[in-house]
């Protein structure tokens, strides 16, 4: 039996214990249905009181004292313990600062000092450019020798010659939303005396991810996806405790020195994941990104596993049950455990019909060469905006939308 707008509406009765948190994120704009929860994450409704609070009684009224009175140097580790448990780790493991890229440097640099005398990374050929830029950028400058990895298959032949110091997945690709079986991947690379590092940006706080359960390295991803930490905010990074003081940090800065306010004239760096941390942290944005951690805490990890599933699979029944014929397609794996935050689809004219949906109130992404992206926040997506969502999809596929011209232009 196809499903129907009853059957969408029911679904989202179920899993309690999420029940209230939809109402702790601003509505969005009117008539508009975002899946784009892979770019930017919803925005929890009291982010601009927070934001405002750090201006006044920070900025125009503290002023410095702010550093010494307010809990802005406590931040990176305060939000890195709030969003700990959706990715599995222990809450002093992990620490919010910086870019999902520079964390990506700094980590794999890190790896190289703890791995030495050996000097290979393995990253992916074909991955989210910036992972493999870093670790280009790396071996340019002499610190490292590349060896590029085409599919997940062939990570025994790469780790074969036993000289690998880490290597470096993302967990979920950003185009077809593939996930890799985390275990398996750190099961080989730790038999072959490597270290895994991965990039969790496309899966943290959308999927349950167990960090310590699969027994990994290190780890990094964007705070601003799923974890709705805010345009533009900072990364998270993890460090499995046996390694956190294992060698100095790549990027030694005052705010990773032992003691930053003696001014020490030499370098010592502070004990457990805090050497992780360089300069001043962008205080306004922690203040946005402490809205989501509020809500973080109160999500049970499995509870938000369970919603994704629910969604991600309801969106695939939809879409084969109405869109079929069309010449689009399913490019994501239909089982959940191989599927990371979004729903891909693949479509020849992907980008104009990511505008022309756009165009019509619902908000998805395309990505080249021909996917098309459906991303819904676990937290606030409803199954009845995405039956809505493909009727949509649906009238525009046979309408043909995505020839007209005002969707033509690139957009990000
Ligand atoms: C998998 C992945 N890694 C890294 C990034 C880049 O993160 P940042 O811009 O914080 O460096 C993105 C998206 O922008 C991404 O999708
Ligand atoms: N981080 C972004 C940005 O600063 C500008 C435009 C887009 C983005 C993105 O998030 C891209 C995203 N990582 C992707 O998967 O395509």
């Amino acid at each position: 039996m196809p499903l129907t707008l009853a059957d969408c509406i029911a679904r989202d009765g179920g899993n309690a214990s999420l029940r209230g948190l939809r109402e702790r994120f601003a509505p969005g704009a009117p008539d508009t249905l975002y899946f784009d929860a892979n770019s930017i994450g919803p925005m929890p409704a009291d982010a601009p009181a927070r934001m405002q609070a750090v201006l006044q009684q920070g900025w125009a009224e503290a002023r410095r004292r702010g550093w010494n009175e307010l809990d802005w140097l406590e931040q990176p580790a305060k939000l890195g313990a709030a969003i700990a448990p959706v990715i599995g780790a222990q809450a002093e493991d992990v620490r919010v600062a910086d870019s999902t890229s520079i964390n990506q440097y700094k980590l794999l640099r890190f790896a190289l000092a703890l791995q030495a005398p050996r000097r290979v990374i393995v990253v992916q050929r074909d991955v989210f450019p910036s992972n493999r830029y870093a670790a280009e950028g790396i071996a340019q400058a002499g610190g490292a020798e590349l060896r590029f990895l085409d599919d997940i298959a062939a990570l025994p032949a790469a780790l074969a010659p036993g000289d690998v110091a880490v290597v470096a997945l993302s967990h979920v690709d950003y185009r077809d939303s593939t996930r890799l079986d985390m275990a398996s991947a750190n099961a080989q690379v730790r038999a072959a005396g490597a270290l895994s590092l991965w990039d969790l940006s496309h899966s943290a706080g959308a999927v349950a991810i167990a960090l310590r359960g699969t027994d990994s390295d290190l780890a990094v991803g964007c705070g601003y996806k799923y974890l709705c930490g805010g345009p533009g905010a900072p990364a998270f990074l993890y460090v499995h405790p046996r390694h956190a003081e294992g060698a100095w940090p790549a990027v030694c800065g005052w705010m990773g020195h032992a003691d930053t306010f003696a001014f020490e004239p030499d370098y010592r760096p502070a004990p457990g994941p805090d050497r992780f941390l360089v300069g001043t942290p962008p205080v306004l944005a922690q203040a946005a990104f402490a809205a989501a951690a509020a809500v973080w805490r109160e999500v049970d990890p499995q509870a938000l596993d369970a919603q994704h599933r629910s969604l991600g699979d309801t969106l695939i029944q939809l879409l084969d049950e109405q869109c079929a014929g069309f010449g689009i397609e399913l490019a994501s794996p239909r089982e959940h455990a191989r599927r990371g935050g979004h729903v891909a689809l693949r479509f020849a004219h992907a980008a104009p019909l990511a505008q022309a949906l756009v165009h019509h109130g619902v908000v998805v992404s395309a990505r080249k060469p021909e996917a098309l992206r459906f991303a819904p926040h676990p937290l606030t997506a409803t199954h009845e905006q995405l039956w809505t969502a493909v009727a949509r999809l649906r009238d525009l596929l046979q309408r043909e939308a995505w020839r007209d011209p005002r969707y033509q232009q690139a957009s990000v």
